[in-house]
């Protein structure tokens, strides 16, 4: 027998029985009038219901069974509702449908139609059902590798993914720990280039001297201990994605080879005479204002024209609404599940709010941080600001109006309550003490797309 579970509400007795029988392979409820239907459908919450129009107290008519038909989907709209009726009122399966049932049957019942239909029902239902985890998962997870909750990196990532099948430069600005890497990475896993390699560079990283050769490769003998021929980062990425991050350390010297590169796609390496073509897509990434380097007379105009065809704006953490307790959560998870530390079960409200006050200088690098070393300190099930190292602070921050404040904390809770949940709603809104249809109707408010 399956989980799948049909709740048969019928007064007839003999019909309900024969009903059970013919579907022994579900979990199968049954009820005989109005009440003890919603009974069933509260605590077993059945996929599928075949629905009696004819209850008592109106077993002759169909009153009490619309009735029902109402209750049942307004108390779980996702139910498949198959109607069956004795009464050949020819509006009554317009009725229905109008009302939202899936299905109507006429009696007398033919036992593999019937059985057909059911089964068609629990397909649709499993399908809708798996459509909608797929969008909850959409809701904390909008990009592989990415757990953002807020509208503001809902979009960024929207905008990436309209971006990565094209082969169109993008700048991607952000303070440090925004996640700008993780975007370019994705740029690249979700467009045509997946396959090949995605390699990055950060010019901030390596010392001025070694950055030409890094880039473009060098030939043998180029310089003292250049024993071999060694191919650069460009090269090494043909046919995928090059990651230019921290863009703004480019010495002013490189940048006409590294324009030349971005404008003909031609590579030179330290010591060559062969230039030679690469099909790379480049990103770039800087947390620099380039606009004052190039004031400053520190970075090339046409170079900047050259990489900003699209520019992404990656908002820091403490501006984005809603992220911080989602990231928060999930890199609990991930710690806690990397450490062994299952008996780790959340935050108490303390260190919730003291996450939520900081400023995240550091943004999701210093946020995915805290977490790490929480999940090493904490002793009890919960952890607090102390495991955090953070207080409660009184760092300025902008004055909420209460409306906002209170969507901001709706927003999180339900954020958290879901991932709590394992994105399950019934459970969330069970965690967040609200009705099902209520959570449906926040989610749809917030543009959760459920
Ligand atoms: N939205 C996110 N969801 C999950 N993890 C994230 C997210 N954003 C960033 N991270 C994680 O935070 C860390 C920093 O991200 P990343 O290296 O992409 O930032 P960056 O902006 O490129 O930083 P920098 O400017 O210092 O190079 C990484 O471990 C990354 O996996």
């Amino acid at each position: 027998m399956t989980d799948q579970t049909l709740l048969i509400v019928e007064d007839d007795p003999g019909l309900q029985s024969q009903l059970r029988w013919s579907f022994d392979q579900y979990k199968v409820w049954t009820a005989d009038d109005r009440e003890s239907a919603l009974a069933a459908v509260k605590r077993h919450q059945p996929e599928v219901v075949t629905l009696d129009l004819g209850l008592p107290p109106d077993p002759g008519g169909v009153s009490e069974g619309f009735a029902t038909l109402n209750d049942i989907l307004s108390m779980a709209p996702q139910t498949k509702v198959i109607v069956i009726t004795g009464n050949d009122d020819q509006f009554n399966p317009v009725k229905c449908i109008g009302f939202g049932a899936y299905d109507f049957f006429q009696k007398p019942i033919d036992p593999t139609l019937l059985a057909f239909v059911v089964s068609r029902a629990f397909r649709l239902h499993a399908l809708e059902e798996e459509n909608r985890r797929l969008q909850r998962m959409h809701i904390t997870n909008p990009l592989e590798g990415i757990v953002a909750a807020s509208p503001e990196m809902h979009e960024v990532c929207r905008t990436v993914e309209r971006l990565a099948p094209t082969d169109i430069t993008v700048l991607l600005l952000g303070e440090s720990g925004t996640g700008k890497e993780v975007l370019a990475r994705a740029l690249h896993a979700l467009g045509p280039r997946a396959k090949k390699p995605f390699i990055a560079v950060n010019a901030a990283a390596i010392p001025e001297n070694l950055l030409e050769s890094e880039l473009f490769g060098f030939e043998r003998g180029a310089y003292t201990g250049a024993t071999q021929q060694t191919k650069g980062k460009f090269e090494l990425a043909d046919g995928g994605t090059f990651f230019l991050d921290e863009i703004g350390d480019i010495p002013l010297s490189l940048q006409p080879k590294l324009l030349r590169v971005l404008q003909e796609r031609v590579v030179e390496r330290v010591g060559g005479r062969q230039p030679f073509k690469v099909d790379v897509r480049v990103v770039c990434a800087t947390h620099q204002n380039l606009a004052k380097l190039i004031e400053t007379g520190r970075f090339r105009e046409d170079l900047y024209f050259r990489i900003n065809e699209m520019i992404i704006n990656i908002p820091p953490v403490r501006e984005r609404t809603g992220d911080v307790a989602v990231l928060a959560r999930a890199f609990l998870e991930k710690f806690a599940k990397q450490m062994r530390r299952a008996q780790l079960l959340g935050f108490t409200d303390e260190g919730l709010a003291a996450l939520e006050a900081y400023h995240w200088p550091g943004n999701v690098r210093e946020l995915e941080h805290k977490i790490k070393r929480a999940v090493v300190m904490a002793q009890g099930p919960l952890i607090d600001a102390k495991d955090l190292e953070l207080l409660p602070t009184s760092a300025k921050r902008r004055l909420l109006t209460l409306r906002e404040a209170r969507e901001m904390a709706e927003r999180q809770a339900i954020g958290m309550a879901l991932s709590e949940a394992g994105e399950n709603v019934t459970k969330a809104a069970e965690l967040l003490e609200v009705a099902r249809p209520t959570l449906y109707a926040l989610l749809t408010k917030f543009n959760l797309k459920v």
